[in-house]
């Protein structure tokens, strides 16, 4: 049955024109530029995926080599933006840090005009992995780490930033998938952000910004650090669903299940579900995936609601060895693509974005003098 999208939250009013993806669409749940996402998590590394979504297709072999060699030649940081991460607290929260880092190098590398857009966007693409771990690096263990990694993929480069060692053939697959997953979700929030700022015409790093702002909170992007912490404070499956219960008795919103759009179920769930389960198995200890497996069980039979994308990746993130606070930053490393993509959109076909509201305040009234007013 498809969810009724009516309401509060601009539900089911269409905002605009998109050729980038399709979301709940009955038969295909969730597509990039006409493929099935699963497909594409199958068969696809995530850079084969931010081309197709920022290029308009899928690139060919020599393309793709090009592509990854441009962005790896793009990881370092310049000084000034360093200077900057080295004064933020290890107790910010990385979405700051993140939203911080994306607005310096807004000032250091300034998009003069549309036509750098491509150039711009790859570069943020290259070097928000690195800005995110130089800062957590530097915050948490006073080590100023060099982000020139030679590996071969933006996950991977992830991964050997924050653990000083490149990555397990396991634990790279995850993070393509992971981030093939996470790229693109049509008008969502952060999106419709960055969309909203650039029917303003105002410069990339703007859009970025303002959208990282808004993937930051828990009804969104935030949710998959929610889980996390919810997940892991269950002692094993029986334990989840008694301070389930509870949550629920008190009518407390958990994180990680429902959604907006999809009226079943999310289709990235599914798949990042399997990858968390293996990831489990090479973990040792399977606890926190069987606690996430109960939690949705009980979800479901109480409250007919399904996990969306962020709830099985809080236990794959952590069998991958990644903080918490880390979680919602790789988001970004991932949507970034979709965000700019639209951008890209909106710039192309652009009127600016002014809705109007229903007025619900006072009637007109007369000033009335400062000596009268109580
Ligand atoms: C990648 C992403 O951004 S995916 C989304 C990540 N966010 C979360 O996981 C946060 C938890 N989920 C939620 O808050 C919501 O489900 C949202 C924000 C995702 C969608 O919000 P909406 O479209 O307004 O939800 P929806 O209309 O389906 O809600 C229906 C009912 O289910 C309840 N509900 C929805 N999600 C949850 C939840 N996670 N826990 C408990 N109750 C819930 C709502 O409170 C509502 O009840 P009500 O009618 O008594 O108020
Ligand atoms: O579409 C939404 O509302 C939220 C979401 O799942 C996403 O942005 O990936």
């Amino acid at each position: 049955m498809a969810k009724v999208l009516s309401g509060a939250g601009l539900r089911g009013q269409v905002a605009g024109k998109t050729a980038l993806s399709t979301v709940g669409v009955s038969g295909s749940g969730l597509t990039y530029r006409g493929y099935d996402v699963k497909d594409l998590a199958e068969n696809c590394e995530f850079e084969e995926v931010a081309y197709l979504i920022l290029k308009g297709k899928l690139p060919t072999q020599a393309e793709l080599d090009n592509y990854k060699a441009l962005l790896k030649r793009q990881r370092d940081l310049p000084n000034a933006l360093k200077d900057v991460l080295e004064r933020i607290p290890a107790e910010a929260h990385p979405m700051d840090v993140l939203r911080t880092g994306c607005s310096m190098l807004g000032n250091l590398e300034i998009e003069a005009d549309f036509s750098q857009q491509d150039d711009i966007t790859d570069r943020m693409l290259a070097c928000f992995p690195s800005i995110i771990c130089y800062w957590y690096k530097y915050s948490h263990e006073g080590t100023r780490i060099d982000v020139n990694t030679d590996d071969d993929s933006i996950g991977a480069h992830f991964l050997h930033m924050l653990h000083g060692k490149k990555p397990s053939a396991l634990h790279e697959k995850v993070m393509h998938v992971s981030l093939i997953l996470y790229a693109e979700h049509e008008f969502n929030a952060s999106t419709f952000t960055a969309r909203v700022c650039a029917s303003t015409l105002s410069d990339m790093h703007s859009c970025i910004v303002g959208a990282i702002g808004s993937l930051r909170g828990p009804l969104h992007g935030g949710a998959n650090e929610a889980a996390m912490d919810m997940i892991e404070r269950f002692n094993n499956p029986e334990h989840a669903e008694k301070e389930m219960m509870g949550m629920l008795e008190r009518k407390e919103k958990i994180m990680g299940f429902g959604h907006a759009i999809y009226s079943e179920s999310d289709p990235r769930n599914a798949i990042i579900k399997q990858w968390s389960e293996k990831l489990s198995e090479e973990f040792g200890d399977s606890t926190l995936y069987d606690v996430s497996v109960r939690c949705e069980a009980v979800m479901k039979r109480e409250k007919g609601l399904f996990c969306n994308a962020d709830f099985f990746h809080a236990s794959a993130y952590n069998f991958m060895g990644i903080p918490t606070k880390l979680f919602t930053p790789i988001f970004v490393m991932s949507r970034l693509t979709g965000w700019a993509g639209h951008v890209m959109e909106q710039r192309a076909d652009n009127r600016i974005i002014r809705p109007s509201a229903d007025y619900t305040g006072e009637d007109l009234r007369k000033v009335e003098a400062i000596e009268h007013r109580v």
